[in-house]
Order: structure tokens, then sequence, then C-alpha cells
């Protein structure tokens, strides 16, 4: 069996990368022996704040980097024994708008597909050009293209050479509402064609309208790798917290089966999901319980929380 149909589309054992030191800056150890598989199949998001090391681990399996130690293959390709194979299953659309604004769209999706090899009877440029909303814009000089219309454009570079694997770093930053949704609605549409879809993102909601899979990284390290939907439920966990009109020595016995204590200043503390648990029931339950509620309050987690909890936890 042909092992490269079946392995992960990213498969990163012992991924290391120190940058050495220069006069100005000491050496920098920017991924601590990562372990990371990305399966086929899904739109995957790669989070963390600045300066985790996302840029680092995107650049390694682009060869723009070299690893320190460890070993990274994307779709069963080893990035340094296989290097042409690794490069030719992978797509990456750079957070940089660098492009060359002397050449049409479509003189740009020719070149890039000279450079990848492609012969010229398998190239498909003005296929993605429409793909992408830019048929129309094919001999336009890049220069006249609006910003969002060079997105699109280093969209459709990264397809040239039909990689199963789409990295997008940043696609969406400083992009308007409407084109980052245009952009989402493309992403989509590559995935559901089969591509697997890497994305980084500082936009907490875009991982979470896009991706399936979400691991965040923090100094170098992985530190969550989850499903969304795993993700999200811890983020649906919720807190109610009630203070009784007379304090109470013990939490009443009827409220064990709830998911409940009794803090140090007396207050009831439930954790419940919203998604499932009805704060009605539960202040009824309290109330049957003999117990008068003098106040309470909810609180509550979202991503923007366990992203912080996550990332910076023991930072200070
Ligand atoms: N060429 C380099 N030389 C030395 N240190 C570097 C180099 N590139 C990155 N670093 C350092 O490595 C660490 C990880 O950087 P990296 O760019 O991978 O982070 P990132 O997660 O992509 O951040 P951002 O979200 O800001 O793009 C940072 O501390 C950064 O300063």
């Amino acid at each position: 069996m042909n092992t490269q149909s079946t392995s992960p589309a990213i498969e990163i054992i012992g991924l290391k990368k120190t940058y050495a030191a220069s006069k100005k800056a000491p050496a920098k150890t920017a991924l601590h022996g990562v372990d990371l598989v990305i399966p086929r199949g899904s739109i995957f998001g790669l989070l963390g704040p600045n300066g985790a090391g996302k840029s680092t681990m995107i650049n390694i399996l682009a060869g723009l980097v070299n690893k320190t130690e460890g070993t990274a293959k994307i779709c069963g390709y080893d990035i340094t024994t296989q290097t042409r194979h690794a490069r030719a299953s992978i797509g990456i659309v750079p957070q940089e708008i660098a492009m060359d604004v002397f050449f049409t769209p479509y003189q740009a999706l020719e070149l890039q597909a000279g450079y990848y090899g492609v012969p010229k009877s398998e190239r498909r440029s003005m296929e993605i050009l429409e793909a992408l909303g830019l048929a129309d814009k094919r001999d336009a000089y890049v220069r006249q293209l609006s910003g969002g219309m060079k997105r699109r454009l280093l969209i459709a570079k990264a397809l040239v050479h039909n990689p199963p694997v789409l990295i997008l770093d940043e696609p969406t930053a400083g992009v308007d509402i409407e084109l980052r949704r245009q952009l989402w609605a493309y992403v989509e549409k590559l995935h559901a064609a089969g591509t697997t879809i890497i994305l980084t993102t500082h936009y907490l909601e875009e991982a979470e309208a896009l991706c399936d899979q979400i691991a965040i990284i923090h100094n170098g390290t992985i530190v969550a790798n989850e499903p969304k939907t795993t993700l999200l439920s811890r983020l649906d966990k919720k807190v109610l917290r009630i203070s009784p009109m007379d304090p109470l020595t013990a939490l009443p016995a009827s409220l064990s089966d709830l998911n409940a204590s009794l803090a140090p200043d007396g207050q009831i503390v439930i954790e419940y999901r919203s998604g499932t648990d009805s704060v009605t029931d539960m202040l009824n339950r309290v109330k049957d319980a003999g117990v008068s509620i003098s106040d309470l309050r909810t609180e509550e987690a979202d991503l923007e929380d366990v992203f912080m909890a996550l990332t910076y936890a023991g930072d200070t």
C-alpha cells in the first residue's frame, strides 16, 4: 500500500528550532521539541500569541527555515530527505503581501506554476483566477489590484500545483469583514474538495467559525490540541454563584447531584453547562432545599479566556 496516501497531512515529531545568537540578540529556542499530527481532511487552527513559534513551524515546513532537531513529514514525505515531494504537497499563503507588481495575475500564476515545474498542459491558471473571483483582472497589473484582491491572488499562487495541504498564515489580518467572509467561504470550498487546511490566526472567532481542530502553541510548546467541539465544551462551562440569606455550614444533601460546592465565603458554587443545564431548574432546586437566596451571579469562560489561561498561565 502507498503509505503516502494514508499518512497524516502533517506529522511533526520532536521538532526543535534554536536561532543562533547574533551580535544583537542571544540564541533563541523558538520550538522546544514539538509533536503535532494534523489529520488529512481537517481545517486545523494553529493559534498562539505573538512570538509563540507559529511562523517558525510554518517556515520549517515551507523549507524556508532549517530545523535544529526532529522530523517533519508532509503527506508522508520527509521534508529533509524527500524535499521535492514534500514541497509539492504543500501550498503556503504568506502573511505579507509581497508580490512582483509588474506582472499581471495571470502571468504571476504561470510563473509560479513554472517554478513548481507544472507542465503547461496541466496548468489551471484561468480556472484558479475564476475560483477566486479574479478572472476579470487576469490582465491587470498587480499594482492596480485592491488589498483584498492581492490577498486572493496570494491564495491563487499557493494553489497552482494543486497541493493537498494548504497553509494560510493570518489570511485575514487587516481584511474587512466582507472580504473575510468571502475568504472563509472559499477556504470551506477548498476543504470540501478535499484540501487539508491549516490556518494561523489571531482572530479566535475565525478559528471558531472555520476549524474542526485547534492547537494552541505557547513559547514553542503545544499547550492544547483538541477538536474544536472539545475545546468549546470547555468554554461551555459556566459557574453560578449563589449567596444564601442565612450562612450555611454544609451543602444541602439534595444538591449533591449538581456539580455544586460550598465556597469558604459561604456561597453555593454550581458549575454547569449553559447548553444543557437550566439556571431556573438549579435555582428551584436550591429554593426547594430550603435556602433563601440573597444574591446571585454567573461567570462564564469564552475562547479568549481559555486561550489566555493556556498561554499566559505561568507568565509573570
Ligand atoms: N530569524 C530569527 N532569528 C532569531 N530569532 C527569531 C527569528 N525568527 C523568529 N525568532 C524568534 O523566535 C520566536 C518565535 O517567533 P515566530 O515568528 O515563530 O513566532 P509567531 O508565533 O509566528 O509570532 P507572530 O504571531 O508574531 O507571527 C520569537 O521569540 C522570535 O523573536
